[in-house]
């Protein structure tokens, strides 16, 4: 959009300046207090081992069971990844970020959402996040639109396909162990996505010299099954709402981060947790995080599953390409679009 700024430029034109469009009013409630609660919550964050998941170890799946229940995010490790994958993917798309502007608007987001660009400027006027995104539809392999691929640094599209692959192989194994918590045949829930979606967003948050009034990313639930996220080993940003404090998500070395979305949280019933999150700049380091969404077909209902349902059904049985065409319509709102798919909206 042509209103919204690059913040890369404007924070190297001026590291100081922060215009009124970002400033937020966060409310005194919402500030992530450096208490010993919120740290204390922090440290209880679950962090789960897919290689005991994928053997079906029992109580891995009731630690899952639980994280899905109690947080709605975790973090996974002994996940497979090259810990030297995960590192080209970094190296990679910093580089990237580093291009002069003209090379970056080659693959600019133009109307659509895939590209290069400011992804939730929606109307003039709005607040803006702290953050430049770099968005491509990965999965199925012919959702692919090459146009918006970056062709430097040279190999990144083939870091960003050997990444991606691997991010495809962890969510399914993560689905068929959620499938297995929810009653289900270990491949039923895979089979009704139809199939599997994948779409990666990079998050790039300069420094901001006043970190505390602005967002990195305004509050949100993801739309998705799950989203599994790489984060910057040593800068923390993205927090979580947990009993009505943010609570940061520590980054762990190698550790990828997983939430539950809203797909998962309608076909449970609001038994599983699509928790709303959001991501802070920090005053003098960058961040780049990277969000892989896991999505049901378009074609795909999505409604909870009769045996889920234990007093009454919260939610209405939907086509997921109808959840989605509501849901992207606004900015980032919070957990308003869950709330349109309840019975009774
Ligand atoms: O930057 C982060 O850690 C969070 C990213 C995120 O929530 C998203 O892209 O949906
Ligand atoms: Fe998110």
């Amino acid at each position: 959009m042509a209103f919204a700024p690059n913040v890369q430029e404007m924070v190297r034109s001026n590291p100081l300046q922060v215009p009124e469009t970002f400033l937020v009013s966060r409310k005194e409630e919402d500030e992530p207090k450096s208490t010993a609660e919120v740290l204390d919550l922090s440290s209880k964050i679950p962090i789960l081992d897919l290689s005991l998941l994928s053997r079906e170890h029992k109580e891995e799946l009731n630690k899952l069971d639980q994280a899905c229940k109690e947080w709605g995010f975790f973090q996974v490790v002994n996940h497979g990844v090259a810990t030297e994958l995960l590192q080209e993917m970094k190296d990679a798309t910093a580089k990237f970020f580093e291009l002069p502007l003209e090379e970056k608007n080659k693959i600019r987001m133009s109307g659509g959402r895939e590209g290069y660009g400011q992804a939730y400027a929606i109307s003039e006027g709005q607040t803006m996040d702290w953050s430049d995104t770099l968005i491509l539809s990965l999965y199925p392999a012919q959702s692919r639109d090459l146009q918006f691929w970056p062709t430097a640094p040279n190999g990144f599209r083939e870091t960003i396909e050997a990444y991606s692959s691997e991010v495809k192989r962890i969510g399914e194994e993560l689905i068929r162990s959620l499938s297995t918590i929810m009653g289900l045949e270990k491949d039923a829930l895979l089979g009704l996505h139809k199939e599997v979606l994948q779409a990666l967003r990079v998050n790039y948050t300069p420094p901001c010299s006043m970190p505390d009034k602005v967002l990195a990313l305004s509050p949100h639930s993801d739309t998705t099954t799950i989203t599994i996220l790489m984060q910057e080993d040593n800068v923390t940003g993205l927090q979580i709402r947990k009993e009505g404090k943010w609570v940061p998500v520590k980054p762990i070395p190698n550790a990828l981060v997983v939430n539950v979305g809203d797909a998962l949280e309608i076909w449970s019933n609001g038994k599983y947790k699509s928790i709303e999150h959001r991501a802070v700049p920090n005053e003098s380091r960058l961040r780049i995080s990277y969000a892989s969404f896991l999505f049901p077909h378009t074609d795909a209902e999505v409604g909870p599953f009769d045996h889920m349902v234990e007093s009454s059904r919260i939610y209405k049985k939907l086509k997921f390409g109808d959840y989605m065409a509501k849901a992207i319509k606004g900015k980032l709102d919070g957990k308003a679009h869950t709330e349109m798919a309840k019975i009774g909206s």
